[in-house]
């Protein structure tokens, strides 16, 4: 039996899986998560397929992704020492303006995408230093990129550009959009579990620590909250969302912030837990009941209710929402606090099915069918490593 292991490199967290694999869809062994990494509490759980656990609570110190990608693989060895590896399937945040599907990567096509790096400094980092990890420790194994960026490459035109000189276009300055595996998972799901819907007009809101919004028709891409960076759109655990490129400006000549501090700024130490003055972490602002806190949530479904009308009025109106990320998928308040006030749109949120975490989450009546459905990135990433393997079954070459 051979097996591929997923790594998914997160923001704030490090989620992987172990699949056995077969002739048809790959089958989980082992799934699990470090999270809060580089908090005092990070978290890790580990559970097999057989629902026995192999990790569950707060771990010592996981000081970053390196310390935890170590954990990730110390736990593998420990606990699957006869699984066969033929592949390492990586989520890579960033593909750039062309790659719109998995490719095999090699050690050149790694320096390559390391270029992509100052777009997405909290993930691209992370992602190729566990390419590199994997190769090292798994050297007979084929190493897999599965992209952030694909599922978006044919987007329309007017969804792809900013009104800057079109130079910059050219150069590579794009709307991207980011959270593909996510969004190409929840549309793969709906194709067999609600084949109609997936055929209409769905607005998919995958609310992590990073946070986006997808336009679909027809289960395809044709928007995005986010741009050019992992930046734009909503604000998130500690990124700003959509901002003024004015107060940019104010930073640079008024404040005297050089180009490094703004980068913090803006991915580090904004969003939720800029304006809490307290966490990143859903979790802990829903506990912590401050005014900073609950202003911070409420720009936060402000926003997305915002978005969610601007996606209504591109695809014609919509026929269904879908909730999913660790906040999506868990996160009732949230969910209740998007869905108040959005009748007029259609949309009429059944309060006992949300607080039960109801896979449809509408009332019966409500025209748009409202949904939590839990995202599985990780079996994205397998599939595609099981579609290569299974078309070229010797993909390393260097
Ligand atoms: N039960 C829960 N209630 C509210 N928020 C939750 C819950 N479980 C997880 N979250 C939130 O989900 C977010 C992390 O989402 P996740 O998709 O795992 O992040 P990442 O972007 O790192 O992949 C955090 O803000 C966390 O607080
Ligand atoms: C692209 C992005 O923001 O990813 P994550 O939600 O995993 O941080
Ligand atoms: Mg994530």
């Amino acid at each position: 039996m051979t097996h591929v292991v997923t790594l998914n490199a997160g923001s704030s967290s490090m989620k992987f899986g172990l699949f056995e694999l077969t002739d048809d869809d790959p089958i989980m062994v082992c799934t699990g998560a470090v999270e809060r990494i580089g908090e005092p509490e990070p978290l890790v759980k580990a559970k097999s397929s057989d629902g026995s656990v192999l990790a569950s609570g707060t771990a010592g110190e996981i000081r970053d992704h390196a310390a935890a990608l170590d954990w990730v693989l110390n736990l593998l060895a420990r606990s699957f020492p006869n699984s066969d590896v033929t592949a390492v399937g990586h989520r890579v945040v960033h593909g750039g303006p062309e790659i719109d599907a998995p490719v095999p990567l090699t050690k050149a096509s790694i320096q390559e995408l390391d270029k992509l790096s100052p777009f997405a400094p909290l993930h691209q980092p992370h992602n190729l230093a566990g390419a590199r990890a994997a190769m090292e420790r798994f050297p007979n194994a084929d190493q897999i990129a599965c992209f952030d960026t694909a599922f978006h490459r044919n987007h329309p035109w007017e969804n792809d550009v900013f009104a800057l000189p079109r130079e910059y276009y050219d150069k590579g300055v794009r709307r991207y959009g980011f959270h593909g595996l996510s969004y190409e998972f929840i549309s793969d799901h709906m194709a067999k579990t609600a084949p109609l819907l997936h055929e209409g007009r769905v607005v998919v809101a995958h609310l992590g620590n990073g946070a986006s919004m997808c336009a679909m028709i027809g289960g395809r891409s044709v928007g995005s909250t986010m741009g050019f960076s992992a930046l734009d759109g909503l604000p998130m655990g500690s990124r700003c969302g959509q901002l003024d490129p004015g107060v940019v400006l104010y930073l640079m000549d008024q404040e005297g912030l050089s180009a490094d501090e703004i980068s913090d700024l803006l991915f580090r130490k904004s969003g939720l837990l800029g304006l809490s003055g307290l966490s990143n972490d859903m979790r802990t602002l829903e506990k912590a009941d401050t005014r900073e806190s609950r202003q911070a949530i409420s720009y936060f479904t402000f926003r997305i209710r915002r978005e969610l009308g601007a996606m209504a009025a591109i695809l014609g109106g919509i026929d269904a929402l879908v909730f999913t990320g660790g906040i999506g998928e868990n996160s009732r308040l949230v969910r209740e606090r998007v869905c108040s006030g959005m009748g007029w749109l259609g949309i009429e949120l059944n309060p006992d099915a949300n607080a039960d975490n109801d896979r449809i989450i509408s009332t019966d009546l409500s025209r748009v069918v409202v949904m939590a459905i839990p995202t599985n990135e990780e079996l994205v990433i397998a599939r595609a490593a099981a579609d290569l393997l299974a078309k070229r079954p010797r993909l390393r070459t260097a």
